[in-house]
This record gives C-alpha cells, structure tokens and sequence, in this order.
C-alpha cells in the first residue's frame, strides 16, 4: 500500500504552551477508510487542521500527495476535501450554487456536470435548486460533503460526521462514505463514536492527550474482539494446574479457586465442552461459570486510561 498522507513527527503547541500534539506520526493509505477516535479534548482537530493546513504545526512534517503541506501548500489543498463539524451554509443560497462556488474557490473551471453527479450520488439532485434554509439537518450534512467534494479531492476528512446526528442518518452517512471509497476516495473520519469505527473503518486510530496510542487494521482488531474468556470457579483451591490440563492453557488465580481459559470466538470450535469433561475427569468440582467477551470498546477505554 502507498501513503498518500505521511505525518511525521507532528508537534503543536497553542500560544500559552498547551501541547495539542506531542509527535505524531501517522501514514494514511491510499483509498482506505480510517477512523481516529479520541476523547474530548484528545487533538483530533487539530491533527485534522494541521494536515489541512489551516493550523501551522511547531515541529515535524506532513505530505500529503508527496507535497509538503508548509512549503507546497496550494497543490497539497487542492488534494483534501474537509467536511466540518459545525453546519456553515449560506440560507439563502441554492445548493447546487453553494456547492459550484465551493469548486470555483479552488480555481477549478465551472463543471455542471460534475457538480450534478455529485449531488445525484449524496441524493440531493431533486434539492439542486432548492434553498439551504429548505432543507433538513440530514440533508444540510449531505450538503457540506457535496461542498468539499466540489473541487475533486483525493482526501476526504469528515470531522465526526454524525455527532448529534438520529440512528437513520448515521446509517445514510455510512453508506455515503462507502461509496466514496468505491470511488476511489481516501476517507479520515474522526470519532467519537466506537460503533462508527466499527462499521464503516478499515483501520483504526486511537487518540489521546496529543499522541496516537494505536494504529490498526479494524480485521485485527476485531479478532482481539473475537476473544472470549470463561471463567470457571471451582470447590477447592488447586495449588497448580492438573497436568491433564495443560493443554489448554489455564490461568489460575491466586487463589487457586479459579481458572480461566481463553478462546477464540471466530474459530469453529471454543474447547469449551472437552474442557468441562476434562476438568470432570481431573477431579475438579466446578461451582460457576461466566464468560467475559473484550470489545472494541473495551481496548479503547484501556488504551485511554493507561495514558492518562
Ligand atoms: N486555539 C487553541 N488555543 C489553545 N488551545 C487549544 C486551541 N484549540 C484547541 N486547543 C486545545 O487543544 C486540545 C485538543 O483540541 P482538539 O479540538 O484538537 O481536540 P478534539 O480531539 O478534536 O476534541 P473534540 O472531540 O472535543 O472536538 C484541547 O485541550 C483544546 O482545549
């Protein structure tokens, strides 16, 4: 795979001192779909800001399509699309002029066709003469998408695209993303939202206090997710596990009244009833059971609370 965006080092620090960012680096993946998910405060909009060129870093480097975000920064512009977390439409303006200005602020020569097949594919193409105040929340969102996709872009950020935003919207969006990617489009979303990343992401990054904690293939991820645990509490403490045991490589608490056995969920067979019949077998006496799945969710709250 090749980067299309490469993050090396990034540091900002705002005036006043605070660090938003404490030496990132980051490769994003030509066509990929990637979800940064961070908490509040976590510096996922000023990563966004910076790669956009709209905040200027104090220390390391972006490219973004080979060019230098500082030094080239028109021709790396050109390359990214940004979708805001605030709605900043013009009520009065029609949509289909809103987003044909949006590609003309770019220097891009008028295309009406392009701009009608962009609004086709958010399904706006019956709202193109309609006014902005007309429309629904949901809609108005589509438009911002329509607005940062005018001037053809290879990147396309969305800054948490359905905060605030109904379950049936969040759905459309989803959708909208994909198709997208079909297109060829390399997508960063941000966050916060652990069900989005889960949905809709190829790989994952996790944020927090100015540093990326984890960088990974959601595939992967998901196979940790996979993991299961069953927690068997037995009558009588053993001092070890019983050698006829030793296949399955039980942990044994401290106090010896509780084993514990990990197994794959994706896997045709968990193990779980020969390892019943086997602790029978051994002489143990099982009093209770419970089973233990780690989540998507799980990692992340983990991963976030180690750091902080
Ligand atoms: N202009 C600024 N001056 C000083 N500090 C700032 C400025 N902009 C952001 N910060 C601080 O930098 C940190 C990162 O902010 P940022 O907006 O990047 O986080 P975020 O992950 O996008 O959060 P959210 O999910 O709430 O949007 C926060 O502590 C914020 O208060």
């Amino acid at each position: 795979m090749t980067s299309i965006i490469s993050i090396k080092n990034l540091r900002k620090a705002y005036p006043g001192g605070f660090e938003a960012l404490k030496g990132v680096n980051l490769e994003i993946e030509q066509g990929e779909i990637l979800a940064l998910l961070g908490p509040n405060g976590a510096g996922k909009t000023t990563l966004i800001s910076t790669v956009c060129g709209i905040t200027v870093p104090t220390g390391g480097s972006i490219t973004v399509g080979g060019f230098d975000t500082i030094t080239q920064y028109r021709a790396t512009r050109d390359l990214i699309g940004l979708v805001p977390q605030e709605i900043n439409l013009e009520p009065f303006e029609t949509v289909f002029n809103s987003v044909s200005f949006s590609r003309g602020l770019f220097g891009k020569p008028r295309n009406d066709a392009y701009i009608n097949r962009i609004l086709d594919q958010l399904s706006l193409g019956d709202k193109k003469n309609s006014k902005i105040m007309a429309l629904s929340g949901g809609m108005k969102r589509r438009v911002l998408i329509a607005k940062a996709l005018a001037h053809e872009p290879r990147v396309l950020f969305l800054d948490e695209p359905t905060a605030g935003v109904d379950v049936e919207l969040r759905k459309d969006m989803w959708e909208i993303v994909a198709g997208l990617k079909a297109d060829g489009v390399t997508i960063i979303l941000t966050t916060h939202y652990i069900e989005e990343a889960e949905a809709i992401a190829d790989r994952v990054g996790v944020i927090n206090g100015g540093e990326i904690l984890l960088v990974q293939d959601k595939s992967e991820l998901m196979a940790q997710m996979g993991q299961k645990q069953l927690q068997i509490a037995i009558s009588d403490p053993v001092a070890e596990i019983p050698a006829a045991l030793s296949a399955y490589a039980l942990e044994r608490s401290d106090d010896g009244l509780r084993l514990t056995y990990t197994y794959e969920t994706t896997g045709e067979r968990t193990g779980i009833t020969t390892l019943l019949n086997d602790l029978a077998a051994a002489g143990l006496v099982m009093t209770d059971l419970q089973t233990k799945q780690s989540s998507l969710e799980d990692i992340f709250v983990g991963l976030v609370k180690e750091k902080s």
